[in-house]
């Protein structure tokens, strides 16, 4: 059943797992972090994936080599990669910490998260004015106010923060608003009935979090979900950690997002930059994925199993996110003459 829907919708189910299980590696290759303090069964597939996708931890010096002369730019995912995956997703809070290091490496460099939640809500997490957000997978994202020659000027608006300091908002699916808002009245009657769905609002696109559904109850959400984008082909689904996602058909996504980013920063086709992104989840691929067609900077995937991904190197949880955000903004302050502030 689930095989058959993910067909439909061009995506195939995972079969990862989300626990956050000790750190099963030191990272000691060029004079970084040690972080174990127990032996751990080491599996052989884990340590394949890793000698191919290599902590960033353990990395660091040779990536920051790749530096010289160049603007960082750091992407950040939200949920998974800067606070755990949780079973509430309106408990999905980020730690005093992590907010620290967050607020210190967007003092270093320019610095944006990129999230699948609408942009307020990711904004009530983190609460930094020092960061630009890009919510909805990408639909719906603030950046600096400098000229994006390659975007549809009518999706894009003026605004201003407290202290008159103007930005862009930018929104491709502005148009699908009024539709979003049917999708979301259509699957809460469809899904009603089965108990542990929640549905979330991400104000361009919607999720449908089955963590909490009995197994023998899935097949019929998942069979409500098919026959919904079925019905409405201008919207399609997409997959995380335990979510089936609702989307507008349009083409963008994260990696679309990043690319915006870059030139609403100064940096459209420049070789003076070195963007930064770190995701958990399979739409983290799309902006992977543009980094990798670009060749430049560096991708880096959250997780503590071997994953399929394009991701060139990976930190095992959001603990190890926090430490390599710190280490960088360290870097940062001691090797940027002047620190980024927006
Ligand atoms: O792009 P992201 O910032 O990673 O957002 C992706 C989805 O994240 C949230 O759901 C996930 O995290 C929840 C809290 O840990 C967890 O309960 C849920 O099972 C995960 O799928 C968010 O609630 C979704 O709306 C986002 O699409």
């Amino acid at each position: 059943m689930a095989t058959r829907l993910y067909d439909a919708i061009g995506m195939k189910p995972s079969s990862q797992t989300e626990s956050m299980s000790k750190s099963k590696h030191d990272h000691v290759a060029d004079g970084g972090y040690a972080t174990t303090s127990e032996p751990v069964a080491v599996d052989q597939n884990y340590i394949s994936w890793m000698a191919k996708h290599p902590s960033a931890l353990s990395s660091f010096n040779r990536m920051i080599s790749g530096a010289k002369g160049k603007q960082i730019v750091v992407f950040l995912d939200y949920d998974g990669t800067l606070s755990p995956i949780v079973s509430d997703p309106e408990c999905a809070f980020m730690s005093d910490q992590m907010r620290a290091a967050v607020r210190d490496i967007s003092n270093c460099f320019p610095t944006a998260i990129i999230s699948g939640r609408s942009r307020e809500k990711v904004y009530e997490f983190v609460k930094l004015d020092s960061v630009y957000y890009s919510g909805s997978h990408g639909l719906d994202t603030i950046g600096p106010a400098l000229k994006t020659n390659s975007y549809d000027k009518s999706y894009q608006k003026r605004s201003f923060d407290n202290e008159g300091k103007e930005f862009i908002v930018f929104q491709p699916a502005h148009d699908f608003l009024p539709a979003v808002k049917k999708m979301l009245t259509e699957v809460k009657e469809r899904t009603q009935s089965i108990p542990g769905v929640a549905i979330e609002d991400n104000r361009f696109c919607l999720s449908v979090h089955y963590r909490h559904v009995k197994d023998e109850d899935y097949g019929r959400l998942e069979e409500e979900v098919k026959l919904m984008l079925a019905n409405h082909p201008d919207f399609h689904g997409t997959r995380g950690k335990k979510v089936l996602e609702i989307r507008p058909s349009i083409k963008w996504n994260k990696g679309d997002a990043l690319k915006y980013l870059l030139e609403s920063l100064g940096f459209h086709d420049s070789c003076n930059v070195l963007p930064i992104y770190i995701g958990d989840d399979r739409t983290d691929e799309d902006a992977f994925k543009v980094l990798r067609e670009r060749g430049e900077g560096y991708p880096i995937i959250v997780s503590s199993t071997p994953r399929d991904t394009m991701a060139l190197y990976s930190l095992h949880n959001p603990s190890e996110v926090q430490s390599f955000l710190t280490r960088l903004s360290r870097w940062g302050f001691d090797n940027t003459s002047v620190a980024h502030h927006q």
